[in-house]
C-alpha cells in the first residue's frame, strides 16, 4: 500500500466543490474518466476550472483504491508543462482523482480524425513536447510504464501532455530499474524486450515506448503491429524486425525511432539524448522564430 497518506490530505477536495458531467471522456479497467468543473475560491474570487475526474468503478475493492492512491502520490510529485497535473482527490460516492483537463483528448484519436489539419511539423512539435515531459520524468527517476499515444493528451493541436500514471513507479535513489514481481494486463506492443523477458522497467524501456508512440503519431493514429497479437510481436522483434517508416515520417524521425528500438537497453539513447535530437530536428524545420518555450503558442 502507499505510505504517508497524510501528505495527500491537503489534496482532498470536498464533494460540493465538484460538478460532474454525465459525459464520459474515456474508460479503462479501473473505471472511467468524466468531464467536470471544480469550483474554486482563489483569493476570494469565485472561479471554476474544467477538470477530468477519474472515477473508480468497483470502489469496494481496496486494491483498486490503493492503486489510485499510489497514482495520486506519483502525480503529486510532478510539476511540468508537458505532464497532466493532479488537482486533488475526492472521497465521495467513490474515490475520485481530479486532474487538469486536456480538452482535445488522446493524441491517437485526435490524429485519426484530423489528418488533414495537422502537419508533419505539428507532429514533430508535439512529440518534442512529449520528449521534454519524459526527460523530466527521467531526471526525477520515475518510470511511466504506459507511454503510448492513447496516454498523450492534447490541450490543443499545438500542446501535448503526458497522462495516465496508473502503472508508474518511483525508482529508489540508486535503483537502475523497477522489477515487477508479477505480470499484469501489459501493453506488450509498447514494451521493450527486457520488460517482457525479465520484467525490468527503466527510463530506457520508456524510451522504447516513446519510439512506438512516435510511430503512432507519424502514422496519424495508426495501430502498431496491426496483424499481430502481443506475444507474436516478441518474436518479430527478436528476429530483428521493426515497425516500418510511416509514409509521412521524415527520415531523421524514423532514425530516432529505430535508435529507440535498439534491442540492448544500454545502447539505447536516454531521454536527454532523445529530447536533444527532437529539439535539433524541430528547430531545423520550423520556419517561425522560436519562442523561448514552445508551449507559449
Ligand atoms: C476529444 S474527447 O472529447 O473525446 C476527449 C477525450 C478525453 C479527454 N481527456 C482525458 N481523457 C482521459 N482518458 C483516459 C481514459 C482511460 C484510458 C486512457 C485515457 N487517457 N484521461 C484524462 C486524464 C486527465 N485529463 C484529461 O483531460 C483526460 C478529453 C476530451
Amino acid at each position: 500500500a502507499y505510505h504517508n497518506p497524510k501528505d495527500l490530505k491537503k489534496f482532498f477536495i470536498n464533494r460540493d466543490q465538484l460538478v460532474m458531467d454525465e459525459v464520459e471522456l474515456g474508460s479503462g479497467n479501473f473505471g472511467c474518466v468524466k468531464k467536470g468543473v471544480l469550483k474554486t475560491t482563489e483569493n476570494n474570487e469565485n472561479g471554476q476550472i474544467d477538470v477530468a475526474i477519474k472515477v473508480l468503478k468497483n470502489e469496494n475493492e481496496s486494491l483498486v483504491k490503493d492503486e489510485m492512491m499510489r497514482e495520486a502520490e506519483i502525480m503529486h510529485q510532478l510539476s511540468n508543462a508537458y505532464i497532466v497535473r493532479m488537482l486533488g482527490l475526492c472521497q465521495a460516492e467513490s474515490l475520485m482523482l481530479v486532474m487538469e483537463m486536456a480538452s482535445a483528448g488522446p493524441l491517437n484519436k485526435f490524429l485519426q480524425s484530423n489528418k488533414s489539419s495537422v502537419s508533419v511539423e505539428g507532429i514533430v512539435r508535439l512529440m518534442h513536447q512529449v520528449s521534454m515531459g519524459m526527460r523530466y520524468l527521467e531526471e526525477k527517476k520515475f518510470v511511466h510504464r504506459d507511454l503510448a499515444a492513447r496516454n498523450v493528451l492534447l490541450v490543443n493541436q499545438n500542446f501535448a501532455k503526458i497522462s495516465d500514471f496508473g502503472l508508474s513507479k518511483a525508482l529508489g535513489a540508486d535503483d537502475r530499474y523497477y522489477k515487477a514481481r508479477t505480470t499484469g494486463k501489459w501493453p506488450l506492443k509498447w514494451y521493450a524486450p527486457e520488460c517482457i523477458s525479465f520484467h525490468k522497467f527503466s527510463s530506457k524501456s520508456d524510451v522504447w515506448s516513446f519510439g512506438v508512440t512516435m510511430w503512432e503519431a507519424f502514422s496519424y493514429g495508426g495501430k502498431p503491429y496491426r496483424k499481430m497479437v502481443g506475444t507474436q510481436v516478441v518474436d518479430y522483434i527478436k528476429e530483428g524486425n521493426r515497425l516500418e517508416r510511416p509514409s509521412q515520417c521524415p527520415e531523421q524521425m524514423y532514425q530516432l525511432m529505430m535508435d529507440c528500438w535498439t534491442y540492448n537497453h544500454e545502447d539505447r539513447p536516454d531521454f536527454q539524448q532523445a529530447e536533444g535530437s527532437m529539439r535539433t530536428y524541430y528547430y531545423s524545420i520550423c520556419n517561425q522564430p522560436q519562442p523561448s518555450c514552445p508551449c507559449t503558442m
